[in-house]
């Protein structure tokens, strides 16, 4: 188990991490999702220590790592462009971290091939040994960058955006790749994500980073349906966030926040009166497929979207420009004191 306390990172006037207190649980997919610039790099980077905190303290099992090298962390570190030496072939990328490991080198060859041979099985990489590894695919050489981290049997990986540099296709195959081999291995992944569909689809649970704080850490369908704060609805990229006071309830300090597919669209004036609505202008649509997109703006500015499912449609026909009240159950809102 992984364990960060208080941790606090700055660089000149920048809070990078503010106080945070993040636990990775023992054979647990982690994701963490983050803005662009809300520490993310920072937390992997003091885990692996490449650099330290200023306050706070990291453990594994209870013992501080804090304060020790890199190499004697026992983690593992895969980064977002794979970092493969192109010169090598995809075995000996892997063995690399065998033959050069700072702490216990391995000398045998036997033994260096039998695990590297392994490692490669474990990614889906059989066969692929002799190759560069300048050429196979996108998603060989990710494969490969987690052999080659795999293979050094780390106590805990840290992904860095791993999917990031792999087209759509791929990145959902490499989606179930990564659970799987997670899964056969029983270690833990830490994967940071900027991307709330990969957080949610990968983790056993999603800690939500915002302003160099951890907002919320819980499973992805308690985070998706319960967010407990504006931050954290906010990057699930589901939830309309207004005031209160735009439906005429009596607290204007509230916000609420809505799903996207819980809140309902009527003419103005025709909203049952036992439902909260607030009036919006119908800007556009998007379709998307299986589920379309409706964009308002209410009379605040706010941007509000409406998803309705081909299967089950509710929407009526809409015009642009055009007013609208948009509804929903008084149960199915939740309400944030915090200012946004
Ligand atoms: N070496 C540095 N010197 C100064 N400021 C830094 C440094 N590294 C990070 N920061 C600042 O710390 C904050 C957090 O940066 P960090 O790189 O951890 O964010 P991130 O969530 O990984 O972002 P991204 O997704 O864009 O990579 C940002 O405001 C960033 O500008």
């Amino acid at each position: 188990m992984l364990t960060l306390s208080r941790v606090s990172r700055r660089y000149g006037g920048t809070v990078a991490l503010d106080g945070v207190d993040f636990v990775v649980p023992e054979n647990t997919y982690m994701s963490l999702l983050g803005a662009s610039g809300s520490g993310k790099t920072t937390l992997l980077r003091l885990i692996s220590g490449f650099e330290e905190p200023d306050a706070g303290e990291i453990a594994i099992d209870g013992e501080r790592i804090d304060g020790k090298a890199p190499h004697l962390r026992d983690i593992g570190f895969v980064f977002q462009n794979f970092a493969l030496f192109p010169h090598l072939t995809v075995a000996q990328n892997v063995a690399f971290g065998l033959r050069y490991s700072a702490v216990s080198p391995v000398r045998d060859e036997a033994e260096i091939a039998g695990r590297t041979q392994d490692a490669l099985q474990l990614v889906g990489l059989d066969g692929f040994g002799h190759r560069s590894v300048s050429a196979i695919s996108g998603g060989q050489r990710q494969r490969v960058a987690l052999a080659r981290t795999l293979v050094t049997e780390p106590r805990i990986v840290l992904l860095d955006e791993p999917l990031g540099a792999l087209d759509a296709n791929l990145r959902a195959r490499m989606c179930d790749e990564l659970k799987a081999i997670r899964e056969r291995l029983g270690v833990s992944f830490l994967h940071v994500t900027g991307s709330e569909t990969e957080a949610l689809t990968m983790g056993d649970k999603v800690a939500v980073l915002a302003n160099g704080r951890i907002v919320q850490s819980d499973t992805p369908d308690v985070l998706f349906s319960s967010p407990r704060n504006a931050e954290a609805a906010r990057h699930l990229n589901a939830w309309n966030i207004f005031d209160a006071g735009l439906c005429g309830a009596a607290s204007e300090a509230v916000r609420l926040a809505v799903r996207f597919d819980q809140i309902d669209v009527a003419p103005q004036g025709q909203v049952p009166s036992d439902r909260p609505h607030l009036s919006a202008k119908y800007l556009t649509g998007e379709f998307n497929g299986p589920t379309a997109l409706a964009f308002f703006r209410s009379k605040d500015g706010t941007l509000m979207q409406v998803v309705d499912h081909l299967s089950c449609p509710r929407l009526p026909a809409l015009v642009e420009g055009q007013s609208y009240d948009l509804h929903f159950a008084f149960d199915a809102a939740r309400q944030f004191q915090e200012a946004v």
